[in-house]
């Protein structure tokens, strides 16, 4: 790393974050938090994540939302059912036409929900306690300058229950994001889990910045808020172990394209943005081309919309 990234990662790390829930609900100080679950297809795993919030609710946590991304299945009854507010990304900006997409629905939560402090955390997660949400406001609530929190852990890939793989998770971070964040922005390579999709910011941050719509709105977010306010205003804690439904490496490989497209549009000015990716699947003994769309386009920043009544 360079010496200005170990500086900022010896500052900004908090290998075992010191925070408990009652000592951060009296640092509020008056502000709010939000925490917002984006969900799509998620009945296995959503009512779980709530309830592991449900505990902070009223003291350190204001509002929990799931902002449900077109769900075909019992997402939004679970997330009811277990305390959370759930609103449908069409039912938000209602002027605005619905893109597919993560990034969009995180986009569109900003104006679902009201907390000064948003933190947001992905409804496939299983096994997490409610220290994924107290760690991640710590900084944010105690450390003057801090504007974006980012978590970090042990990423076990398991593709089976009888995996008992500790790590090799966050392909895409591996193979991809971290590569390009070497290669096109190496002040960021401090940074443990550039695509994690647990991480809590300021609104005031959110709504200045523009989203990526789909999957590349985390480390989109991550180089804008570098670009707008330096290095200092990023931290990350390291929230033990995640774990998580796996998609498959194809659907990776979309996922990927728009991690990197992001990352391209953000740092190779004039970039015009990717084609389609085209993906190869064996039929009857040929190789046919399959292409997925990626998600090119960026949400304006929130601020933007409000600013001009649209
Ligand atoms: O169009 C989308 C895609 C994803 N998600 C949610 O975003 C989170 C992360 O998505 P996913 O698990 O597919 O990403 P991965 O962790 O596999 O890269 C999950 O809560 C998804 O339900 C969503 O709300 N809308
Ligand atoms: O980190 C990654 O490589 C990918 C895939 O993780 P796995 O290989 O399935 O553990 O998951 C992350 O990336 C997505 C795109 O940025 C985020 O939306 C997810 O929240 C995050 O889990």
């Amino acid at each position: 790393m360079r010496a200005a990234t170990e500086d900022w990662f010896a500052r900004r790390t908090w290998a075992r974050p010191p925070w408990t829930a009652a000592g951060l609900t009296v640092a509020k100080a008056g502000r709010t938090v939000s925490v917002v679950l984006p969900a799509l297809d998620e009945e296995a795993t959503v009512g779980g994540v709530v309830a592991a919030v449900r505990p902070l609710l009223g003291t350190l946590v204001d509002e929990i939302v799931v902002v449900d991304s077109g769900s075909t299945d019992a997402t939004a009854a679970r997330a009811r059912a277990a305390g959370a507010r759930v609103v449908a990304r069409d039912a938000v900006l209602p002027g605005v036409p619905v893109r597919a997409g993560k990034g969009e629905v995180l986009w569109r939560s900003l104006a679902a929900t009201s907390g000064d402090l948003v933190v947001f955390l992905d409804s496939d997660l299983v096994d997490l306690g409610p220290d994924f949400v107290v760690d991640l406001l710590g900084p944010l609530l105690t450390v003057d300058g801090v504007a974006l929190v980012k978590g970090f852990y042990h990423r076990p890939l398991r593709m089976s229950d009888h995996d008992a793989a500790r790590t090799g998770g966050g392909r895409v971070t591996e193979l991809t994001a971290r590569p390009a964040l070497a290669a096109l922005r190496p002040e960021l390579a401090g940074v443990v889990q550039p695509l994690g999709g647990e991480y809590a910011a300021t609104r005031e941050l959110l709504e200045s910045l523009p989203f990526a719509a789909g999957y590349g709105v985390e480390i989109g977010l991550l180089l804008d808020t570098h670009r707008e306010r330096g290095l200092d205003a990023i931290a990350q804690v390291d929230l033990g172990v995640r774990k998580h439904r796996h998609r498959s490496l194809r659907a990776l490989g979309a996922t990927a394209a728009e991690v990197l497209d992001a990352v391209v549009r953000r740092c190779v000015p004039g970039h015009p943005g990717a084609d389609p990716l085209t993906q190869f699947v064996p039929v009857d003994g040929d190789w046919l081309p399959d292409e997925q769309a990626v998600a090119t386009t960026d949400r304006p920043p929130l601020a933007t919309l409000r600013a001009t009544g649209s």
